[in-house]
C-alpha cells in the first residue's frame, strides 16, 4: 500500500491557464458518473435488454462496464439514432434527444470465476460485491492501492448477514473474493453507513435479485450524501422495483426493496452536475457567465445544490431552455455551510473559498478523509502551499482567504483535487497542476474542455487529456 499523502511525484505538470478576463462560455458537460454506474448495474440485473444513451465514458464507468462484462453481461457500444431503439413509454427523453453514443446492455446469468478491477471507483468497489453474490462462481475484487484503504466493511459484513460467503482474510477491505452460488437469501440487515452512503446504495441496487429482497437499517450517527441514496431509490423505482424509503413516511434510516424482476430501460444519462462545478465556478471567480446545457429540471444529483451554494457565494443563476446559466458578480463571498449531503462538491468549494473576500467554514465532511485521497489533508496542504490559510477542523475545513502565489498543486490521484487546482489557476499566476490526467476518473478531456472555455490551447503541459 502506498501513502498517498506524502511525496507525490512532480512529473506531468500542467500549467493551469489564468483567465484572460471575464469568462463567457457554453460548456457541454459529459454524463453523470453516479447515474451511469447505477444504470449499468440495474441493466445487468434486468430481465430484458436495455439502453444507456449518452453514458459517461471515463475510467470509473469503463471499469464498471468491464467488470460486468467479466461477469458475463454483454455491453455493446454503438452510435445511437432515433430509429436504433424506440424509447420505452417511461423514458421518453431518450427518443426526444437521439444521437450520440449509446450502450446496449444484454443481461445474462452472472458467472465466475472472474476478477474485477475496481480502480479507485467507490461505485464499482461497493455496488458490485452484492451483484457478485448473485453470480455462480467466485468473483475476485482488486484495485488501486488506495482502494484497499477505502471503507468496505459495511458491504462485506452485510453480505455475510444476507447469506453470502466472502473471503477477505479478516481485512474487511479489498482485495477480497465473493463466492456466489447463483442466489442469495437476502432479508433484514443493519449497517453503519456513516463512512459512505454507497454501502446503502450498494445493497439496495441488487436487492430486487435477492430471494427475500432486502431491508437495510442504517445504525450510525450520521449518513452522508443523502441525494445519492435518493438517486438509487428513484432509479430502482424507474426500473420497476418496489422500494420503501424513509421519505415516504417509513421509519427513519430504513429502506426496503421487494424481490422482483427489473425492466430493461431506455435511459438518457443526465450531464454530471458535480463535474459542471469547475465551469460554473469559473463564472463566479472571473465575474463572467457560463451556460451548461441540458441541466435537468428535476434531479437527485448533489451538483444541483451548486445553484444555491454559488449564489450564496456571490453569483446568480437562471435555469431555462438553454440550460443553467450562472453569472458571477465580480465578488466572491465566504460561506459557512454543512456539505454532508453534497460532500463531493467540497474540493471545488474550498478552491473558490480560498479566493473569496471573507472566511469560510465547510462542515459535515469528515468522511472525505476516506475518499480518493484524504481530501481534507490534501486541500490544506495544497492550498497552503500556494500561500493560503486553510485549517482542518474535526469535520471539515476553515478557509481564511489570503493572497496566493504560484506553485505546484499536487493531486494525489484525485480528480476533484485536479479541477480545484485548475480553478485556483484562473486567478493565480503560475499554478502547475500535477497529474491533471487523473481527471479521467470522471471527466475525460478536462484540459481540452478547460482550454475551450478559456479560448486558449488545451495542451499546456504534459499529461493533459491522457488516460491516468
Ligand atoms: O453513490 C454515489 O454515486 C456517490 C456517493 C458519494 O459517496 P460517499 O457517500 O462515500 O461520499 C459521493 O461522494 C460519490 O462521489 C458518489
Ligand atoms: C468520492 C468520489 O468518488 P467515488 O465514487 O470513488 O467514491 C467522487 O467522485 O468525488
Amino acid at each position: 500500500m502506498t501513502d498517498q499523502r506524502i511525496s507525490p511525484a512532480d512529473s506531468a505538470l500542467w500549467h493551469a491557464p489564468t483567465a484572460p478576463g471575464r469568462i463567457e462560455a457554453t460548456v457541454t458537460v459529459p454524463g453523470s458518473k453516479s447515474v451511469t454506474n447505477r444504470a449499468l448495474v440495474l441493466a445487468a440485473l434486468s430481465s430484458e435488454p436495455g439502453w444507456l444513451r449518452r453514458p459517461l465514458r471515463s475510467r470509473d464507468t469503463l471499469l464498471m462496464a468491464d467488470a460486468l462484462r467479466t461477469m458475463g453481461v454483454h455491453i455493446e457500444e454503438t452510435v445511437s439514432s432515433a430509429s436504433a431503439a424506440p424509447a420505452t413509454d417511461g423514458d421518453r427523453a431518450a427518443g426526444e434527444r437521439p444521437g450520440g453514443e449509446a450502450w446496449r446492455v444484454i443481461p445474462t446469468a452472472l458467472r465466475g470465476p472472474a476478477t474485477v478491477d475496481v480502480g479507485n471507483a467507490g461505485t464499482v468497489m461497493r455496488f458490485l460485491p452484492p451483484l457478485a453474490a448473485l453470480a455462480e462462481g467466485p468473483i475476485r475484487f482488486d484495485g488501486d492501492p488506495r482502494s484497499y484503504e477505502r471503507p468496505l466493511h459495511g458491504v462485506i459484513d452485510a453480505l455475510r448477514t444476507l447469506g453470502a460467503r466472502v473471503e477477505d482474510e479478516g481485512r474487511g477491505a479489498l482485495p477480497m473474493t465473493v463466492h456466489g452460488n447463483g442466489s442469495l437469501a437476502g432479508g433484514p440487515v443493519e449497517i453503519d453507513a456513516s463512512s459512505s452512503s454507497q454501502f446503502v446504495s450498494a445493497l439496495l441496487l441488487s436487492g430486487p435479485g435477492f430471494n427475500q429482497g432486502v431491508e437495510v437499517r442504517h445504525t450510525g450517527r450520521t449518513l452522508p450524501s443523502m441525494p445519492h441514496i435518493r438517486m438509487t431509490v428513484e432509479m430502482l423505482r424507474a426500473a420497476g422495483a418496489q422500494v420503501d424509503a424513509p421519505e415516504d413516511g417509513g421509519a427513519p434510516n430504513v429502506w426496503r426493496v421487494t424481490p422482483g424482476a427489473l425492466l430493461g430501460r431506455d435511459l438518457t444519462i443526465e450531464p454530471d452536475l458535480s463535474n459542471a462545478q469547475p465551469f460554473l465556478a469559473a463564472a463566479l471567480v472571473t465575474g463572467g457567465r457560463v451556460t451548461v446545457p441540458d441541466w435537468p429540471e428535476h434531479t437527485t444529483q448533489p451538483g444541483d445544490a451548486l445553484r444555491e451554494i454559488f449564489t450564496a457565494m456571490g453569483g446568480s443563476c437562471v435555469l431555462d431552455e438553454r440550460g443553467l446559466t450562472f453569472t458571477g458578480s465580480g465578488r466572491i463571498h465566504g460561506i459557512d455551510i454543512d456539505l454532508g449531503e453534497v460532500g463531493e462538491l467540497t474540493p471545488g468549494i474550498a478552491a473558490v473559498a480560498a479566493l473569496a473576500e471573507g472566511e469560510s467554514v465547510l462542515r459535515g465532511v469528515g468522511h472525505l478523509r476516506l475518499h480518493e485521497t484524504d481530501r481534507l489533508a490534501a486541500l490544506v496542504k495544497e492550498i497552503n502551499g500556494l500561500g493560503g490559510d486553510v485549517t482542518e477542523t474535526e469535520d471539515g475545513l476553515r478557509i481564511r482567504p489570503r493572497p496566493l502565489h504560484g506553485g505546484v498543486f499536487h493531486t494525489y490521484d484525485d480528480h476533484r483535487l485536479a479541477t480545484a487546482g485548475a480553478l485556483l489557476g484562473l486567478a493565480v499566476e503560475g499554478v502547475e497542476v500535477e497529474n491533471v490526467a487523473t481527471t479521467y476518473k470522471t471527466l475525460p478531456d478536462f484540459p481540452r474542455m478547460w482550454g475551450d472555455m478559456l479560448g486558449v490551447p488545451a495542451a499546456a503541459g504534459p499529461g493533459a487529456g491522457e488516460r491516468a
